[in-house]
């Protein structure tokens, strides 16, 4: 039988005693890269925080690999979007190291398998360079890829990773969305990934996991980037509309349901 790497089914979450989702239901296959889009609030941390097992269900199951989702599973990697810079006069591979499990006193406990797999982690994401360096003098493109090096300390078999493309230029959004897509190819990773815009992503994701007005619409960016679908989905006119080889959904009123960027890099999509 083929587990999806991901089931979440009949699911409703709450923050702050509100409903954000609301009997959402959708299943990743494993090895899937899903671009995870939706406005501000749409509930795309806190379907994360759901699948990290830090949110509890006010209804429904989420199970990851076929296993109900608990806390502290090493098989989930997660980048979280706040992530303030502590210790920025650490080196980048202190930074790294910081985030193995089994530290003591504070402090990274590593031993020869610990070096090995910050190294491992650090040439994954093509950040060599970038070990010997204070984190503080670092750009937040260069931080990014430690932040994606710890995450992938433990082997994770998914990857969440909220935002990752925020406060990057055009370009590097590309590049970053390609390096993470090479790398899940290469771990065969299942990705899930939250963005703002979906241009960056055109090209790479499998699936685009959707989220509006309380609830949810996995599939391909085919069937999902429609009109019809996302004016159903909104309960409300929306517009896909497709220019210059990018996409934009773009709300009654001519308000942006997500917000594109100028994404000269961006793949023409068919
Ligand atoms: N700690 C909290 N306490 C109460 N409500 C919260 C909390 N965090 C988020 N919310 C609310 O939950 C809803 C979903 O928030 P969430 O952060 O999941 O959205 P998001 O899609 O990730 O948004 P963004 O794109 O702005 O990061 C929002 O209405 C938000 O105001």
């Amino acid at each position: 039988m083929n587990i999806p790497a991901l089931e979440v089914s009949h699911v409703t979450l709450a923050r702050g005693g509100q409903v954000v989702l609301q009997d959402i239901s959708f299943a990743v296959p494993k090895g899937s890269f899903v671009g995870v889009l939706g406005a501000n609030g749409a509930g795309k941390t806190t379907v994360f925080r759901a699948l990290l097992g830090l949110e509890p269900l006010q209804s429904g199951t989420v199970t990851v690999q076929g296993v109900p989702v608990h806390q502290g599973n090493p098989k989930v990697g997660y980048m979280p979007q706040m992530r303030k810079l502590v210790g920025g006069q650490l080196t980048g591979w202190s930074m790294v190291a910081a985030a193995r499990k089994g530290q003591k006193w504070g402090l990274p406990w590593c031993g020869r398998p610990g070096r090995a797999a910050v190294d491992a982690a650090l040439e994954a994401v093509d950040a060599q360079d970038l070990a010997k360096k204070p984190v503080a003098s670092l750009s937040g493109g260069q931080r990014q890829r430690l932040l994606l090096a710890q995450t992938l300390l433990d082997d994770p078999s998914l990857l969440l990773l909220d935002e990752p493309l925020a406060s990057l230029d055009p370009a590097r959004m590309r590049e970053t969305a390609a390096r993470i897509h090479a790398l899940a190819q290469a771990r065969a990773m299942t990705v899930l990934m939250s963005a703002h815009d979906i241009n960056p992503l055109l090209g790479l994701m499998d699936h685009v996991l959707y989220l509006a007005r309380g609830k949810a619409l996995l599939g391909t960016v085919d069937d999902v980037i429609t009109t019809e679908a996302l004016t159903a989905l909104y309960n409300a006119p929306v517009d896909v509309v497709r220019a210059g080889g990018r996409v934009f959904v773009v709300a009654e009123g001519g308000g942006a349901a997500l917000q594109p960027h100028d994404c000269t890099g961006g793949h023409t999509h068919a």
